[in-house]
């Protein structure tokens, strides 16, 4: 599918400073895809956080240890971010940074997302929920299995 079809609309959101850091606590952005520009020149500080992908269902679940993600903003250089990538900035510490944030989002994606329940394809709660489901299914299906007299043949 060519990408123009794909991100419909794409819009810029805004060039954040260190004023407007407030904004940028922790978050997901209403976007599919999100394109962050580093446009200041000399900074400290302001590093992004990432804390794993979430659906609706469960933009509040806890972060499991290899989610942990951290950022730090190089100028002149962008990064590219699920806009369901759970994630903030950190405060600036010297200097003014400046961020250009273009936000795509997906009207087919959106569609699509109505008619599905589950998301374990990205979203790493729904990934960890069915992964215990499974254990817990071979776990029943081994205790059925002993209590069923087959034990004896493996
Ligand atoms: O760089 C920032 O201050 C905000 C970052 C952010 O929220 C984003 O990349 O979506
Ligand atoms: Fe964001």
């Amino acid at each position: 599918m060519h990408p123009s079809a794909f991100f419909l609309p794409t819009f810029l959101e805004a060039v954040r400073t260190n004023t407007e850091e407030s904004l940028a606590s922790f978050h997901v952005d209403d976007s599919e895809v999100t394109l962050n520009v580093c446009l200041g020149k000399q900074f400290s500080g302001g590093e992004l956080y990432f804390r794993g992908i979430r659906c609706e269902n469960h933009v509040n679940s806890e972060t499991q240890h290899e989610e942990m993600y951290d950022y730090s903003h190089v100028p002149g250089r962008a990064v590219l971010h699920r806009g369901r990538h759970r994630h903030g900035a950190r405060p600036t510490t010297s200097g003014l940074r400046m961020n250009l944030l273009l936000w795509c989002r997906s009207s087919v994606f959106r569609e699509m997302k109505r008619y599905q329940k589950d998301f374990s394809s990205w979203c790493g709660e729904c990934q960890r929920e069915k992964r215990e489901r499974q254990i817990q299914c071979v776990k029943a299906t081994k205790l059925a299995f002993l209590r069923g007299g087959g034990g004896g043949m493996i």
